[in-house]
């Protein structure tokens, strides 16, 4: 299996429940909700997203021919210092979608060299075993195949959803988060109006970009 990365970083998760926590983020090439294309937005299933995920030219980005090679790479971006207690090691596999292309002989990979995986995913694709972290973001009008893991996080507002049903699927933690774009300020003051009225919810606010890192 080749697998094409956009960019690979070394960064803090800026999301969500590990939201602070250093992590590698693995950005796959690609995705079946958008093909990427500003012309193709409109008519997309999914038409929201914030991220560049076509080609491979990113920093740390290329075709990775074996597992091996790309979970080499990944390990190479984890610069922390590697004395014990100092943490361990974490991989986030997003994209475009992850689940097109992470596979078992790449989770063992990465998990011979010590990393925890976690992946973003819009959950229209069935997870392969061994993935430490779960992060469903769902797709209105969308298939949704994960119905259950460790953390579903919905944009929001998002017409088409019922975040009633949402609320009541298997997950550990249930984050709303605010749609970035032209009506951003007033996305934010919806969940927060929603996480005051459903306490079940709680607020994911996207840190990375309100402190200029990737
Ligand atoms: C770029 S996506 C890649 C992973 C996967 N395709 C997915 O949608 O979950 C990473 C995360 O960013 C979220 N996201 C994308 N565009 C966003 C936007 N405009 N505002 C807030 N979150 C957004 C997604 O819902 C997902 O949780
Ligand atoms: N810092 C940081 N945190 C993130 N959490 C999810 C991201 C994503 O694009 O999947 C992301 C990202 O792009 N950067
Ligand atoms: S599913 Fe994820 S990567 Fe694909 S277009 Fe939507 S937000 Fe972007
Ligand atoms: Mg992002």
């Amino acid at each position: 299996m080749t697998y094409s990365v956009k960019e690979l970083f070394y960064t803090l998760q800026g999301e969500g429940a590990h939201s602070g926590r250093a992590a590698v983020f693995c950005r796959f090439t690609g995705c079946n909700l958008w093909s990427g294309r500003e012309d193709d937005r409109a008519t997309a299933q999914c038409r929201f997203c914030d991220t560049d995920f076509i080609g491979t030219d990113g920093e740390g980005g290329g075709k990775f021919t074996t597992a091996e090679d790309l979970a080499t790479a990944i390990a190479a971006c984890w610069t922390a210092t590697a004395t014990p207690g100092s943490g361990t090691p974490y991989v986030i596999c997003t994209g475009g979608e992850p689940l097109l292309q992470v596979d078992s002989p790449l989770i063992d990979a990465l998990h011979r060299r010590g990393f925890e995986i976690g992946v973003e995913t819009n959950g229209t694709q069935p997870a392969p075993a061994g993935l430490d972290w779960i992060c469903v973001s769902p797709k209105a009008g969308t298939p949704l195949v994960l119905t259950s893991g460790h953390e579903l996080k919905v944009v929001w507002p998002q017409a088409g959803h019922d975040l009633d049903a949402l609320g009541h699927l298997d997950f550990k933690h249930f984050f709303l988060q605010p749609m970035d774009g032209p009506d951003r300020d007033s996305a934010l003051a919806t969940c927060i109006a929603t996480c005051h009225r459903t306490p079940r919810w709680r607020l994911s606010l996207q840190t990375h970009k309100m402190i200029g890192i990737p």
